[in-house]
């Protein structure tokens, strides 16, 4: 198996990269950000509990999300390995994670982190909420919460791997596709 976490904070490009690499590698994709608004969208008591988190930029309980990630592995025996997006994003969440993989005789081979200014995260954020119907991404004031969330909580994941020499920084700006062939080389040189 491959596994890999695809990290960084809000609006770094996270889900568009995500798309074009489980396609280019044959990985599933698990966005635990995706899972919980499909659990809001069919408005179970879930999703409905999430949504109040979510909508103020703060983070869903580890228990909630890695329940999640823990039935969304039992669901898919077959994978031949996962992206991780959006998760993990405690320390708690990756230690749990660690240990859901290594009842598989897996692991986490790499952490690729994509680094863009604060500047440009709101920009992106701001001009996503024009389309993307998330209601996160509306006002300036959550998006300052939710980046504010990544720099208190989930820089701390980063941490986690970094121990393990398992965090390769890859610049977030730049097209898409540029970004693209960065990321899919730093996979191509552990995954073979
Ligand atoms: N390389 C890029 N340059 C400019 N905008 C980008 C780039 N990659 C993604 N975006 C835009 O930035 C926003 C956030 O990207 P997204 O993939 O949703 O990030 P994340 O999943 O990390 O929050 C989206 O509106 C997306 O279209
Ligand atoms: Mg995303």
């Amino acid at each position: 198996m491959f596994n890999l976490i695809l990290f960084g904070p809000p609006g770094s490009g996270k889900g568009t990269q995500s798309e074009k690499l489980i396609e280019k590698f044959g990985l599933k994709h698990l966005s635990t950000g995706d899972l919980l608004r499909g659990e809001i969208a069919a408005q179970t008591a879930l999703g409905l509990e999430a949504k109040k988190l979510m909508d103020q930029g703060q983070l869903v309980p580890d228990e909630v999300v890695v329940g999640m990630i823990r039935s969304a592995l039992e669901n898919n025996p077959q994978a031949k390995g996962f992206l991780f997006d959006g998760f993990p994003r405690t320390k708690e969440q990756s230690v749990a994670l660690d240990k859901l993989l290594s009842e598989k005789s897996a692991a986490i081979n790499v952490v690729l982190a994509l680094d863009v200014t604060e500047d440009e995260l709101i920009k992106r954020l701001l001009n996503r909420g024009l389309t993307s119907g998330r209601t996160d991404d509306v006002n300036e004031e959550i998006i300052k919460n939710r980046i504010a969330e990544y720099h208190k909580k989930t820089s701390a994941v980063a941490d986690h791997y970094k121990q393990f020499d398992k965090v390769v920084h890859v610049k977030g700006e730049g097209s898409v596709d540029d970004i693209f062939g960065a990321l899919s080389g730093e996979i191509e040189k552990r995954n073979n």
